[in-house]
């Protein structure tokens, strides 16, 4: 599975400002949503381009445009918060929704939603949700859309915690990764260490322990 962590320093002080706890949730929100159009836009260096013929008021040349928009696809809650910056930045995608809620004991993904069409063969899709910690989440999310016949699968997330990406890697599925750091580990209720915190609760409200 290939993995591309940006480090651009404007990425990373986005992400400084997402794991300090004095920051606000509004705060919070507005460098979640400047740091995914950077996450987004090193990812889409993997997209397919194809060219075609244009005229400038010059002369006639080629232009460039994404052979397959990819299907973008929001893991709620936490990854609703990269949906508006990432659909800025493809404007020609369409939008499908899973809803998932981790278990706090068990830390196993209960899903509570799924929005998505019905036949992803040959449609590229852009998964996006902040947070890869057991990877349990992601996993079921792309369980889904490999189901539906997806073979191209790029997932863009913040923090990934090792175990979440060897996971992944194991899974054999057809994915790659995009996160902007890859931190120390879990703790021992599995949230990622030095991590945010959770990334649901602070974009939205909510009171839980880590
Ligand atoms: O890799 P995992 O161990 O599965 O953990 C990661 C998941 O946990 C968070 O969601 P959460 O379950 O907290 O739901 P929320 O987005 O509604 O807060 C996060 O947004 C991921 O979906
Ligand atoms: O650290 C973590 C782990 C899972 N989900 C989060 O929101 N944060
Ligand atoms: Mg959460």
């Amino acid at each position: 599975m290939d993995v591309l962590v940006v480090d651009h320093p404007l990425a990373q002080t986005r992400l400084t400002a997402m794991r300090r706890t004095d920051t606000d949730s509004g705060v919070f929100r507005a460098s979640l949503h400047e740091l995914t159009t950077m996450v987004v836009y090193e990812a889409a260096r993997l997209f397919a381009v194809e060219k075609y013929p244009i005229e400038t008021p010059v002369a006639p040349t080629e232009g460039t445009r994404l052979a397959n928009p990819p299907l973008i696809v929001p893991v709620l809650r936490a990854g609703l918060g990269m949906a508006d910056a990432a659909l800025a930045l493809l404007p020609e995608s369409s939008m499908g929704f899973v809803g998932l809620a981790r278990d706090e004991e068990t830390h196993e993904p209960r899903a509570y939603m799924e929005s998505l069409p019905a036949d992803l063969t040959g449609q590229p899709v852009l998964v996006l949700d902040p947070m890869l910690a057991t990877g349990g989440s992601l996993l079921h999310c792309c369980r889904l859309l490999a189901d539906r016949g997806c073979t191209d699968i790029i997932v863009c997330c913040v923090l990934a915690a090792p175990e979440g990406v060897e996971r992944l890697k194991v899974s054999g599925l057809p994915l790659r990764l995009v996160t902007a750091s890859i931190d120390q580990g879990l703790n021992e209720k599995a949230y990622i260490v030095p991590g945010l915190g959770d990334a649901g609760d602070r974009q939205f409200g909510g009171m839980r322990r880590f």
